[in-house]
């Protein structure tokens, strides 16, 4: 079986330069009294992320900032599958909103319902695979999934990404209409944090 490690007491690299995720990682780690800096303030460059899964997606990035940093480093590789469209966007969610002038959110929602027109299959989950990395290359991985339903035009400026567009199973708002602490209730990279809280963290 795979060696099962525990972060011991000192810092912690979020590697990511997404800033609503590190929002949320930063909420969910600070009961647990870890100093987190991000790959965004130690000027880490973004790696390219080759890999066609979230596992290896999130191993890219951990591992890059845990051997640029000699420090231990949590990457999330996430993204929103639509039922009509065969599970897509998926492991390319990002690459919906990237344009010449940057990434456009708006314009990947209004994607996700051209697409899907005609189908009345409104189903659609979030996914995030949470990658813990070590510098001598040790990876140790934690999933999480949020299902719901898409509705389209985008509802609230809460959140980030294509939040607008994501009712959470057993609500009737978009994580976009949701505070923080009621998007962090169901949440994807919520509920991966929680099972790397369970297994990774010292208390
Ligand atoms: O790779 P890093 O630097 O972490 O940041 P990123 O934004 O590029 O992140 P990903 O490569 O993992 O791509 C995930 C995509 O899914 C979107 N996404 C992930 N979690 C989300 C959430 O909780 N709410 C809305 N959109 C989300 C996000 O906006 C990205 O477009
Ligand atoms: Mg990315």
């Amino acid at each position: 079986m795979a060696e099962t490690r525990r972060l011991a007491p000192g810092r912690l690299v979020l590697a990511s330069h997404n800033a609503g995720k590190l929002r949320e990682l930063s909420a969910l780690l600070a009961p647990h009294g870890i100093e987190v800096v991000s790959a965004a303030e130690l000027d880490l460059p973004e790696p390219e992320e080759t890999g066609t899964t979230f596992e290896e997606n999130s191993a890219i990035k951990a591992l890059a900032a845990a051997e640029a940093t000699g420090l231990p480093a949590l990457a999330d590789d996430s993204g929103v599958m639509i039922a009509a469209l065969g599970g897509a966007p998926g492991v390319y969610t990002a690459d919906w909103a990237i344009t010449p002038a940057g990434r456009d959110y708006a314009a990947a929602m209004a994607r996700v319902a051209e697409e899907a027109e005609g189908s009345d299959d409104r189903r659609a989950a979030f996914v995030s695979v949470l990658a813990l990395a070590w510098p001598d290359g040790h990876v140790q991985h934690y999933h999480g999934r949020s299902d719901g339903n898409w509705v389209y035009p985008p509802r609230g400026t809460g959140g980030f990404g294509y939040d607008p567009i994501f009712v959470p199973e057993g609500d009737t708002r978009t994580y976009g209409e949701m505070t923080p602490e009621e998007k962090a209730r169901t949440n994807h990279r919520a509920r991966a944090f929680a099972r790397f809280a369970q297994e990774a963290l010292k208390e």
